[in-house]
């Protein structure tokens, strides 16, 4: 590929942007001097040339896709070493290093220590005790052990109370002794547990003095330490008394039961991993949503007017549609997902001082921002994918394997239709608090309001959009209220009710959630435009509002149902909608500039910074070792003797 240049287009779209996309970097580094150590240490990692890619791993079988990404984990790992000796590391850059884009550019087929960094050591920090994290925390940080978080069984994902595997206390020995009886009691799907870990969280019930006192969990040995060998499988293995981590519920040496001051703070480390779902779907759909919008303005098809030439697709307004929601869409989830780091640092910091007032909030908070930023990130990446025509299809686009990535986050660590379901409960019960005249959270404030007006005339304003949302949110919370209560006032009883209510109360809680995520993205643009340039200022501030109003115009039935909106003012929302497409589209090649993201994270011939995207393409395939040979032995074996029997 010809050296420094620059695709013509792309040259263009950077010299109309109306600001800085320097700017927009360092705003969300969190300054100059942060966007320079994040590329600095990019660049430690990116330019090792152990780590760099010589084919692509696309063409590796199973097993060796393992052993690489095992390499290379490795090579991370004693790269993150010295960055900390040179006090260049925190436990941010650990994050992103391990587990962020960074990671997942480098590890691209999985990270075999992912779940020592992002779970084990977490539960040992969240559910040991001090003792205990002393004992743990510096093997696990060193990596003298490498361990996982071993809850979920071929049996039971979700419903965790119903987890098979025991632990026994026996006194006598001071051990406990657990097993997995059944086969669908095998723990089963934590990562690195097959052939990487040689320690694991194991959540297991707890039995003590011939009582059952539900999930707790334990440190247990999976592999000799030297040789790598499995330990015997989990029938009747014993481990010592002080492996059950017991910061929260205790057994005492003689066997006597002390109970957790909640018996949900066993579940803390799944709320940790919810929280950083967040920022993570959002990040994936910025690296797809950059590859897409520079793709778009390098790629010429069609006509919209016969006599001009082809135009870039990105003119089109529908493809507009389709990718600068995706851009608003990243925003809105970073900044939700920035609100919701915070509280959840508040919160455990007053779980640590024993005060656990805020702990049902985060938890119903957590729950559905975790569902919505998965389910929405997995769906803008796959109209990602979708804009890209047929080049999108191909693996090395690199938009199929991120989609791959983030779907799954709709099922780990919660699957979303019953994280949404924990999310109404809380809901039901504030509505509840509503109508009896009880306080209220901050979160769910608004139901208050709500109810007092059902109207309030239209104005092209975020504010009206957020007070829209909120009574749409509340209006499905209502009337899921009253429908289970009904059923129960008939006499269902109140789990069949909550059941057969189920598909609205999902629908509530969404509401709830997409009204939460505006009026936080609101807020915080707000306070950062005195902040920028006036420039920037009107960017950030037209895909906030892009992302207001095309969030409610997919909600139009709704809207029409809860609230007094005429005909009239939706042909207003959509001019509205359609006004900020036009206005985003100079920018929108700055905006993704503006993320920073190095191409070699973005790792795709579609979406480079220079956009030689059909030379890079080319340069792709060439490397699939089915093109080495012009003829390919199949078709002496195969296709030759076959065309010959017909002949
Ligand atoms: C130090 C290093 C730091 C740096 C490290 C950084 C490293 C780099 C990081 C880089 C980033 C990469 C990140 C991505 C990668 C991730 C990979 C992850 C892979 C995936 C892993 C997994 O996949 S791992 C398994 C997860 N598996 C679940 O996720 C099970 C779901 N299943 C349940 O979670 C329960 O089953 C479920 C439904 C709640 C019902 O639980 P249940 O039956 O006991 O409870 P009920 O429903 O009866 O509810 C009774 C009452 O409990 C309340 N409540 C319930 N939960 C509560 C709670 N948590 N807190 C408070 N309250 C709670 C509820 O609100 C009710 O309250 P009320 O009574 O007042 O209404
Ligand atoms: C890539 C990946 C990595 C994982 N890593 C780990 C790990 O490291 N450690 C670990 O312990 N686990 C891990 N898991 C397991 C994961 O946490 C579970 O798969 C997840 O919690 C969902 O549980 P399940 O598979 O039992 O689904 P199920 O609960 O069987 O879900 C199937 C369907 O049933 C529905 N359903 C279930 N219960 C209800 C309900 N109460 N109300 C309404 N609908 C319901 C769901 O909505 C869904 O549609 C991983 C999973 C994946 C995919």
């Amino acid at each position: 590929m010809p050296a420094n240049t620059m695709n013509e287009d792309l040259k263009r779209e950077r010299q109309r942007c109306s600001f800085d996309p320097k700017e927009l970097t360092y705003l969300l580094d969190g300054g100059e001097e942060k966007t320079e150590e994040r590329r600095q240490r990019e660049k430690f990692f990116l330019d090792d040339p152990e780590l760099s890619e010589t084919a692509p791993s696309d063409y590796l079988s199973h097993k060796e896709k393992y052993e690489h990404a095992v390499k290379k984990a490795c090579i991370v790992f004693k790269k993150v070493q010295q960055l900390q000796a040179q006090g260049k590391a925190g436990m941010q850059n650990f994050r992103e290093v391990l587990g962020g884009q960074l990671g997942s550019a480098i590890l691209r087929d999985g990270n075999p220590l992912g779940l020592h960094y992002v779970m084990f050591i977490p539960t040992i920090m969240g559910q040991g005790t001090i003792e205990q994290q002393a004992e743990w925390i510096s093997k696990a940080w060193n990596l003298e052990i490498i361990g996982t978080y071993a809850q979920t069984e071929l049996g039971h994902g979700t419903f965790i109370r119903g987890l098979e595997t025991t632990a026994t206390y026996d006194p006598a020995t001071e051990e406990f002794v657990l097993n997995s009886p059944t086969l669908t009691s095998y723990k089963w799907w934590p990562g690195g547990l097959g052939h990487t870990a040689n320690y694991a969280v194991v959540v297991a019930q707890l039995y003590s003095q011939g009582i059952c006192h539900g999930i707790h969990p334990f440190i247990v040995q999976l592999r000799d330490e030297e040789t790598h060998l499995p330990m015997p499988g989990f029938e009747n293995v014993r481990i010592p008394w002080n492996y059950m981590l017991m910061k929260n519920g205790k057994v005492l040496k003689d066997g006597s039961y002390v109970k957790s001051p909640s018996s949900k703070l066993t579940y803390g480390t799944m709320i940790f991993v919810r929280v950083v779902i967040v920022q993570d779907a959002a990040n994936y759909l910025r690296k797809a949503v950059t590859i897409a919008t520079r793709y778009s303005a390098v790629r010429h098809q069609s006509h919209i007017k016969e006599s001009a030439p082809e135009p870039q697709i990105l003119d089109f307004v529908t493809q507009q549609h389709k990718l600068f929601p995706q851009l608003a869409t990243y925003f809105a989830l970073h900044y939700s997902g920035a609100w919701l780091w915070d509280m959840y640092n508040n919160v455990t910091s007053e779980l640590e001082s024993g005060e656990l007032d805020r702990l049902p909030e985060l938890h119903a908070l957590a729950c559905c921002l975790k569902a919505v930023s998965a389910a929405d990130a997995a769906q803008g990446i796959e109209t990602c994918r979708l804009a890209c025509g047929g080049h999108g299809y191909m693996s090395c686009s690199s938009l199929p394997i991120t989609y791959g990535l983030v779907t799954a986050m709709v099922t780990y660590e919660g699957e979303n239709t019953v994280l949404l379901l924990q999310t109404a409960r809380y809901l039901m019960k504030a509505w509840q608090n509503c109508l009896d005249g009880q306080p209220l959270t901050p979160s769910v404030q608004y139901l208050n309001s709500v109810r007092r007006s059902f109207g309030g005339v239209y104005h092209k304003s975020v504010p009206w959009i957020i007070a829209s949302m909120q009574r749409i949110a509340a209006g499905k919370i209502e009337t899921a209220h009253r429908h289970m209560n009904d059923k129960i006032k008939r006499g269902v009883n109140s789990e069949d009710a909550w059941n057969e209510t189920s598909i609205e109360l999902v629908a509530a809680s969404e509401a709830h959630c997409k009204a939460f995520i505006v009026e936080t993205y609101y807020n915080s643009v707000q306070q950062i435009v005195p902040s920028v340039s006036q420039q920037l200022g009107k960017a950030l501030t037209e895909l906030c509002e892009l992302y207001a109003v095309n969030t409610l115009l997919k909600n139009i039935g709704d809207l029409l149902r809860y609230s007094n909106v005429t005909t009239g003012d939706l042909e207003n929302l959509q001019r509205w909608l359609e006004e900020l497409l036009a206005a985003i589209r100079p920018n929108a090649v700055g905006i993704v500039d503006g993320f920073d993201i190095n191409d070699a994270i973005i790792a795709s011939p579609l979406g480079a910074y220079d956009g030689n995207v059909y030379e890079r393409l080319f340069a792709e395939v060439s490397k699939s070792p089915l093109n080495a040979k012009p003829v390919n032995e199949s078709f002496h074996k195969y296709l030759k003797p076959l065309l010959k029997s017909k002949m």
